[in-house]
C-alpha cells in the first residue's frame, strides 16, 4: 500500500513538482506569542466558507430560482430528498457561523494593527470578503421565498432605494421591477450562485496568495517567543480546530433544525415583528431610533450616510492611520475598536428585545 502511494506520489510529482510546494509550505512558519490563537480564526472562516460551497451545491441540486417553484422546491428538500434538511440545516447554520467567525477574524487583525505595512492589501481586500459575506447572506435570505424573507427583503431594498440620486437606479438592480417580485428572486438566485462566488473566491484567491507571499505578522507590542513551522504543526492545529467547529455546526444544525414558515404571499400585510437577519441587525435599530427629520436632513438618509462613510473609513485604515504606519503607538484604534464592538452588541441586543 505505502509503494503504491509512493509510486502515486513520484509519478505527480515527477510532472507537477509537488514536493516543492510540500518544502516551500515547511519553510514558512507562524510566530508563537501570547495572541497567537488569533491566527487560527482566518482558517476557520475558509473552512465555513467550504462547507457554504459545498452545501450550496448541493442545494442547487433541487431548488428552483422562480417564485411559483422556490418554496415548494424547498418544501421538497426537506420531506422527500434524503438528508435535505439537514443539507438545508447545515448551509442556513454554517452561514451564520461564518460571518460570526468573519466578525472575530476582522477584528483581531484590527486590535493587531496587521494591517500596517506591507499588509495593507490583505486588509483591503479582507473588508471586500467582509462586505460581500453579508451580500450573500442577505441575498440567501429571500430564496426560500418565505414570509418572513418576503418583507425582510422588502424593508432592505427599501431602505437602499432613500438614498439621493443613486438609490432609486439601485434598488431597481436589485429588485428586477419596482416591487419585490419573482424577478428578485430570480436576481437574487443568479447573484447567490453565481455572481458572488465568482468574485468572492477570486477576491480570496488574492487574501490568501498575500498571507503565503508575507507569511504571519508580528505582534507589535510583545517580543515573540519563537516560530511553529506552518506546514505540518500549524496546519495540523487548523484541522483540529476545523473538526471542533464541525462538531459545534452538526450539534446545531440536527437539533435546532431550520424552518420554513409560511409561503410568500405579495398581497398579504407584513406581519408584525419582521426582523433581519442578526448581523444586519443593528444597522436596522440604529436607523429606527433616528428621528424623521433631524434639522434640515431626512433621519433615515443621515443615518445611511453614517454608516456608508464608516464603512469606507473602515476600508481604508491602513491608509488614515498613519501613527501606527510610522511604528508609533497608536490608542485610538483600540477606542474605535472598542466603541464599534459595544455599538454593534447593544444595538443587536435592542433589535432582539424591543
Ligand atoms: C471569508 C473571509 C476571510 C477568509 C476566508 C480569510 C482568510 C484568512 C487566512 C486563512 C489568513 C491567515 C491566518 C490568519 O491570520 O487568520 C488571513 C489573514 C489575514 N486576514 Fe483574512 N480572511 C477573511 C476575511 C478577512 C477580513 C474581513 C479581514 C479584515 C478586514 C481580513 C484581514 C486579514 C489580514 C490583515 C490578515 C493577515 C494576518 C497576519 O498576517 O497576522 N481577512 N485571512
Ligand atoms: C457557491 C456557494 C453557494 C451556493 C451554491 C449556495 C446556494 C444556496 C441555495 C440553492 C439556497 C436555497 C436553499 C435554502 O434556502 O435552503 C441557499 C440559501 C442560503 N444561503 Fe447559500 N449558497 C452558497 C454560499 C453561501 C454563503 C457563502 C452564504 C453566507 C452567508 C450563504 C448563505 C445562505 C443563506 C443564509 C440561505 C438561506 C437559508 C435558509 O433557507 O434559511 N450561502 N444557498
Amino acid at each position: 500500500m505505502k509503494k503504491l502511494f509512493n509510486n502515486i506520489y513520484s509519478w505527480i510529482d515527477e510532472r507537477v513538482q509537488i514536493s516543492d510546494l510540500v518544502k516551500f509550505m515547511s519553510k514558512k512558519y507562524v510566530p508563537i506569542h501570547s495572541h497567537s490563537i488569533w491566527y487560527y480564526f482566518g482558517g476557520v472562516s475558509l473552512f465555513f466558507f467550504i462547507i457554504q460551497v459545498v452545501t450550496g451545491i448541493l442545494l442547487t441540486f433541487y431548488y428552483k430560482g422562480s417564485s411559483e417553484q422556490a418554496y415548494e422546491s424547498i418544501k421538497f428538500i426537506m420531506s422527500k430528498v434524503e438528508f435535505g434538511w439537514l443539507i438545508r440545516s447545515i448551509h442556513a447554520w454554517s452561514a451564520n457561523l461564518f460571518i460570526f467567525t468573519i466578525f472575530i477574524h476582522m477584528f483581531s487583525v484590527f486590535f493587531e494593527r496587521t494591517y500596517r505595512k506591507p499588509r495593507e492589501l490583505t486588509w483591503v481586500t479582507g473588508v471586500l470578503l467582509f462586505f460581500l459575506s453579508l451580500s450573500f447572506g442577505f441575498s440567501g435570505y429571500l430564496l426560500p421565498w418565505n414570509e418572513l424573507a418576503y418583507f425582510a427583503t422588502k424593508v432592505g431594498t427599501d431602505i437602499v432605494g432613500v438614498v439621493p440620486i443613486i438609490g432609486e437606479p439601485l434598488k431597481l438592480l436589485l429588485r428586477g421591477s419596482e416591487d419585490v417580485t419573482g424577478a428578485t428572486l430570480s436576481r437574487f438566485f443568479a447573484f447567490h450562485v453565481m455572481l458572488l462566488p465568482l468574485i468572492f473566491s477570486l477576491i480570496l484567491f488574492i487574501h490568501l496568495l498575500l498571507v503565503q507571499i508575507q507569511g504571519m505578522s508580528e505582534p507589535v507590542e510583545e517580543k515573540v517567543k519563537g516560530n511553529m513551522p506552518f506546514f505540518p504543526n500549524f496546519f495540523l492545529r487548523d484541522l483540529i480546530l476545523w473538526l471542533l467547529v464541525l462538531n459545534i455546526l452538526a450539534v446545531l444544525a440536527v437539533f435546532f433544525p431550520s424552518e420554513l414558515g409560511l409561503k410568500a404571499n405579495p398581497l398579504a400585510p407584513a406581519p408584525a415583528g419582521i426582523k433581519p437577519e442578526w448581523y444586519f441587525m443593528f444597522m436596522f435599530q440604529s436607523l429606527k431610533f433616528l428621528p424623521s427629520k433631524i434639522l434640515f436632513i431626512d433621519g433615515e438618509l443621515l443615518g445611511i450616510l453614517l454608516f456608508g462613510s464608516a464603512g469606507v473609513l473602515w476600508l481604508l485604515v491602513p491608509f488614515w492611520d498613519r501613527k501606527t504606519a510610522r511604528g508609533q503607538k497608536n490608542r485610538l484604534i483600540n477606542y474605535i475598536g472598542i466603541f464599534a464592538i459595544i455599538f454593534i452588541i447593544v444595538m443587536t441586543i435592542l433589535g432582539w428585545v424591543l
